[in-house]
């Protein structure tokens, strides 16, 4: 079961810590509702267990065919596991047979390259609200791999054009072809990330221990008491309605319109540059 707890935050300054009026909580790991995934009848959201099986029909006495059962995942993991066997795992580098590589994979990693929580202060509220920033003392590493974007995991929409109108949350990225990670009621640092048009991270779609997750990685090295920002994309602030106040340029503007030649010296990061194959993950 998830941990669910308040948020703590500093005031700009990391002076006087109080704790976030609920929601959002803190948790460690996915959520999901299970009557929200079997209300959800898509071929996306639906696990379909075991082959056909060809039973005999008692009245005709033919052979008929069963469909294969389309069930709704019961776990997180099961939303997230990746049954392709061509799937590389970033932690043991393997691909192919799930006994060798599954949650002790995801485990160590975690353990080796993840931030912990102490690192990370919330700050706020500013212009932007909250935002996430290294403490004091805290120095990152450019490649350094810093948290998993986690919160309640939804079903993929049929019509996604559709879907994508119709929520309201602003805290939204894809899987594409396995789920929605919303972390708008719940979450955990990552959700507090701010976006800029001189980005310090990135969020990349990977798998661990065969299992899709969304990662942040730092594009260069990042400094005590730096906010940790990445670019949501055009398409993001499109989809809310508002213009992007980073700070990069004075005024309000689109990304890619304004303070384009000053800022995306981040984007040259270890792992983003074009001949890698890795995805980034999308806010939508
Ligand atoms: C994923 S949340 C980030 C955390 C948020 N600041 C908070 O307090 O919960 C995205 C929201 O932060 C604000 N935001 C983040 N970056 C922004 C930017 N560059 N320009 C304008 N608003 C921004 C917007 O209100 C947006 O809806």
């Amino acid at each position: 079961m998830a941990k669910d707890i308040l948020f703590k935050v500093y005031d700009l300054r990391r002076e006087n810590p109080k704790s976030l009026a609920s929601p959002p909580s803190k948790i460690t790991s996915h959520r999901m509702s299970k009557e929200e995934w079997a209300r959800t009848g898509s071929a996306a959201s639906a696990v379909v267990s075991g082959p056909s099986k060809v039973t005999k029909s008692r009245r005709k006495g033919r052979k008929t065919a069963k469909k294969p059962i389309k069930k709704a995942p019961r776990t997180a993991a099961g939303v997230l596991r990746c049954t392709l066997d061509e799937v590389m795992c970033l932690h043991c580098g393997r691909t192919g047979d799930e006994r060798e590589c599954g949650a002790k994979c995801s485990r160590e990693f975690r353990k080796v390259n993840f931030l912990p929580s102490s690192a990370i202060d919330i700050r706020g509220p500013g212009e932007l609200g909250y935002g996430a920033w290294t403490a004091p003392n805290v120095t990152i590493k450019k490649g350094q791999w810093l948290e998993e974007y986690l919160g309640d995991l939804r079903p993929l929409p049929t019509n996604l054009d559709a879907a994508a109108r119709s929520s309201d949350s602003l805290y939204r990225i894809w899987i594409p072809e396995t789920a929605i990670i919303d972390a708008e009621k719940a979450g955990n640092w990552t959700r507090f990330i701010n976006s800029s048009c001189r980005p310090n991270v990135k969020p990349w779609g990977e798998f661990v221990g065969k299992r899709h997750v969304v990662l942040f990685q730092a594009l260069r090295d990042i400094g005590p008491e730096e906010e940790l920002v990445f670019q949501y994309g055009a398409k993001w602030f499109e989809k809310a309605g508002f213009l992007c106040r980073c700070g990069v340029s004075e005024e309000a503007h689109m990304p890619g319109e304004k303070g384009k030649g000053k800022g995306n010296e981040g984007e040259k990061g270890e792992k983003g540059g074009k001949d890698k194959k890795r995805k980034s993950a999308k806010k939508i």
